[in-house]
C-alpha cells in the first residue's frame, strides 16, 4: 500500500513510479483470480505460513499448539491465526509494500519452499469484498515488541499504531474485513464456513470456524487426509479412499490408486474413471499445497495419456503461481509428472498380474488411453498388447483370443478398407484386424515382439483377390454381353467390373478399391479439366499409375446370377449401377457427388421398372 517517496538526484528529478491500487485490485480481480471467494484462501493461507514460520521459531512445539480461528457473523469475517506474527517494522516493510513478501526474503531463502505464498500481493484479495483491511499482530519473534494496529484502505492509504501489550495477549495476527454490501455472497457466515471448508479441510492445524451465535463452533478439519489416516485393514483403507474419491469428485472409481512421493512430501489419490473420456482430453486434478486447496482444475501434474483418472492430491513443494490456481512449470512439476507417471504405470502392470476381472473392466472402458501410451512405451506394449480389444472378422475381440484362432493376422490400413473386405475375408477364413482406428495398425504389427509364434502382415488386395475363384469359360461368356454393358456404366468411376465366386453367397458384388487409387483418379480428373493452365501441368507431371477400382460380382449370389442373364440394355445397366452403389455404400466411406446420384438414379430407375412391372 505504501506509495514509494520521490527521490531527487543531483541532476535533476529522478521519480518514482506511483501505483493506482483501485487499478491493481480491478486488474488482479479480473485477470488473476478466478473469484472473489479466493480472499479466504488468502488469508487462511497467510495464516498457514504464520504458523509455519512460528514452528520454524519453536520446533519443539506439539503439532496441534498453534491454530487458526475463523469468524464470521455477518458483518464481519476475520481470521484469527498464532502464527509468527509482525513488528510495527515487518508491518511497513511487507503488509503495506505490495510485492514486497517476508517469505522470499534472502534470510529465509532456503525456507522459502516451507511457505505457499512469495508474491506479496495475496492480501490484496481482500479488497475484492472489503474496502479496508484491518490488521492487529504481535510478533512471536519479537516478544517484547508491542501489539501493532495497521488499516489498509482500496484508494491506497494506510495507518499504523501501536497498541498495549492488553490489546493482544499473545503473538499472532487477526485479520478483520467488513465487507461490502455487495460481497454478501462471499462473506455471510454460512458461506464462510463452506469457503473455509472448501480450501482449508485437508490443512494441517487445527481449524476452527465460530458464527458468533454462540455455539460451539465448528471444525473446519476436524479429520486428517484420508491416506494419512489409520486403518484396520488395507480393504478399509481402499474402501475409504474410492469413498473420498467419489465424494470428491463426484463419481463411482472403477479403482483408486495410492499416490505417494516421499521426495516431494506428495501424497493422495488417483481415480479411475468409470466411463471413457474422449482421448486426450486432460482432467482437472485437485491440487493441494501444504494442505490448502490450490486449484480443482491442474491439468499439467499428469501426462496427456493419463486422461483415464482424476487425481486428489497434496503436496509439501510444488509451487503455485501468483493466481495461485495453477503450477509453476519448473524441474520440480516436471519430476512430480514422471514419477505419479510411473504410478499409474505401476498400477496397471499390478493389475494386469494379479487382478484379470479390473483389468478387464479397465480396458473395456478406457482402450484407447491405453493404445495411446502402448505406442510409446514398451513395457506397457508388453503388458497389455495381447489384452486390448480390436475390431476383427471374428467380432470385438482381444488379440490374444483372435491370434489363438488366425496363427496369421492380416490388418487393413483403414476403417473402409475393413468393411469392404470384412464379410468376404472371414468367410474365405482370413483374420483380419481393422487398423483403420488410431495407433490399431501399428500396435497390431507389433504383436510377433510378444508372440513370436504369429504372424502378421498387411491385408494386401492379391490376399483377397486368391479367394475369388474365376468363374467357368461357359459362364464367363454367357455374362459378358452383361459386363460389357457394367463397364461402360461405370467407366465414369474407373471401376472395372470381373465376374468371380466368393463366399459368403449373400453379398452380391465387393468393390475393390483404395484410398490412394481413389486420390490418383481425383487427381487425374481434376488434370483433365484443367488441361493447359500451370495447374493442369503439375498435375498432369503428378501423374501414377494407380490400381483402378474392381466391382467384382458373386456368381454365386442368386441376384447377380439373374442380373447377368438381363437382356433389356437399360436395365442391365441400371442393375449394374445399383450393384456398384451398394457396395460403394457397404465400405461407409463418404460417397461422391457423382455416386450419390448414380444411387439415387438407379434406385429410382429400378423402383419404376418394378412399378411398371406390376401394373
Ligand atoms: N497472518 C499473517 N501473519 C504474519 N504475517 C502476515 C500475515 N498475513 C500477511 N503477512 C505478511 O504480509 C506479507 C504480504 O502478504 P501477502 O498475502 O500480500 O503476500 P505473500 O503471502 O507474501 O505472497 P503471495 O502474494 O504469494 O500470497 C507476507 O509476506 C507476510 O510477511
Amino acid at each position: 500500500m505504501t506509495l514509494p517517496h520521490a527521490r531527487v538526484s543531483a541532476d535533476g528529478a529522478d521519480r518514482t513510479f506511483q501505483v493506482d491500487l483501485r487499478g491493481l485490485v480491478d486488474l488482479l480481480s479480473h485477470h488473476l483470480y478466478s473469484s472473489p471467494r479466493v480472499y479466504l484462501r488468502e488469508l487462511l493461507q497467510n495464516a498457514v505460513d504464520a504458523l509455519t514460520a512460528r514452528h520454524g521459531l519453536e520446533p519443539g512445539a506439539p503439532a496441534d499448539a498453534f491454530g487458526i480461528r475463523v469468524y464470521a457473523d455477518g458483518s464481519v469475517v476475520r481470521v484469527e491465526d498464532d502464527g509468527v506474527g509482525l513488528t510495527e517494522a515487518d508491518v511497513h516493510t511487507f503488509l503495506a509494500t505490495i510485492g514486497r513478501s517476508s517469505k522470499r526474503a534472502d534470510q529465509v531463502a532456503e525456507q522459502r519452499a516451507d511457505f505457499i505464498g512469495q508474491f506479496g500481493i495475496g492480501l490484496l484479495s481482500c479488497f475484492l469484498v472489503a474496502d479496508e483491511i484491518h490488521v492487529v499482530s504481535r510478533s512471536a519473534r519479537t516478544p517484547d515488541a508491542p501489539a501493532v494496529e495497521w488499516r489498509g484502505r482500496g484508494d491506497g492509504s494506510y495507518s499504523v499504531r501501536t497498541l498495549p501489550t492488553t490489546a493482544r495477549p499473545r503473538p499472532g495476527t487477526t485479520v478483520t474485513l467488513t465487507p461490502r454490501a455487495d460481497s454478501a455472497e462471499w462473506t455471510r457466515p454460512v458461506h464462510v464456513l463452506s469457503l473455509a471448508r472448501h480450501f482449508g479441510s485437508l490443512l494441517r492445524h487445527p481449524v476452527t470456524f465460530d458464527d458468533g451465535t454462540g455455539g460451539p463452533g465448528a471444525a473446519v478439519n476436524p479429520e486428517p487426509a484420508p491416506w494419512a489416516r489409520a486403518y484396520p485393514t488395507p480393504g478399509a483403507r481402499s474402501r475409504a479412499l474410492a469413498a473420498y474419491g467419489e465424494e470428491i469428485l463426484g463419481f463411482t472409481p472403477l479403482d483408486t490408486i495410492d499416490l505417494d512421493l516421499p521426495a516431494v512430501g506428495l501424497k493422495g489419490i488417483a481415480c479411475v474413471l468409470p466411463e471413457a473420456v474422449p482421448a486426450g482430453r486432460r482432467h482437472g486434478h485437485r491440487v493441494h499445497v501444504k494442505g490448502m486447496l490450490l486449484s480443482e482444475r491442474a491439468e499439467e501434474i499428469l501426462p496427456e495419456w493419463a486422461f483415464f483418472v482424476r487425481c486428489v492430491l497434496d503436496a509439501e513443494s510444488l509451487r503455485p503461481t501468483a493466481s495461485r490456481e495453477s503450477l509453476y512449470e519448473d524441474d520440480t512439476l516436471a519430476a512430480v509428472r514422471d514419477a505419479l507417471a510411473e504410478r499409474l504405470r505401476a498400477w496397471i502392470a499390478r493389475t494386469a498380474a494379479s487382478d484379470p476381472d479390473l483389468l478387464g473392466r479397465f480396458l473395456q472402458t478406457h482402450h484407447l488411453a491405453v493404445k495411446s501410451l502402448a505406442v510409446h512405451d514398451d513395457e506397457i506394449l508388453r503388458m497389455l498388447l495381447p489384452w486390448l480389444p480390436f475390431e476383427t472378422t471374428d467380432g470385438h475381440a482381444t488379440l490374444d483370443e483372435f491370434a489363438r484362432a488366425h496363427r496369421t493376422v492380416l490388418v487393413t490400413a483403414s476403417v473402409e478398407e475393413f468393411r469392404q473386405v470384412a464379410a468376404i475375408a472371414a468367410a474365405a477364413g482370413l483374420g483380419v484386424v481393422n487398423g483403420g482406428y488410431t495407433y490399431d495398425r501399428e500396435l497390431v504389427h507389433r504383436l510377433p515382439e510378444i508372440r513370436p509364434e504369429v504372424a502378421v502382415a498387411d491385408l494386401d488386395p492379391g490376399t483377397l483377390t486368391a479367394h475369388l475363384d474365376p468363374v467357368d469359360r461357359e459362364t464367363e461368356l454367357a455374362a459378358a454381353a452383361y459386363l460389357a454393358l457394367a463397364r461402360d456404366a461405370l467407366a465414369v468411376f474407373d471401376c472395372d467390373v470381373a465376374l468371380r465366386t466368393f463366399q459368403p453367397a449373400s453379398a452380391p458384388a465387393l468393390l475393390l478399391d483404395s484410398r490412394e487409387a481413389r486420390h490418383e483418379r481425383t487427381r487425374s480428373q481434376l488434370a483433365r479439366e484443367q488441361q493447359g493452365g500451370v495447374w493442369g501441368d503439375i498435375l498432369g507431371h503428378l501423374r501414377q499409375e494407380a490400381p483402378r477400382a474392381q466391382l467384382i460380382l458373386n456368381q454365386l449370389n442368386p441376384l447377380v446370377r439373374t442380373a447377368v442373364t438381363i437382356d433389356e440394355p437399360e436395365l442391365a445397366r441400371t442393375s449394374a449401377e445399383a450393384l456398384y452403389g451398394q457396395a460403394a455404400m457397404l465400405s461407409r466411406r463418404p460417397l461422391r457427388p457423382a455416386e450419390s446420384s448414380l444411387i439415387n438414379r438407379s434406385f429410382l430407375d429400378l423402383l419404376a421398372h418394378a412399378l411398371r412391372k406390376d401394373s
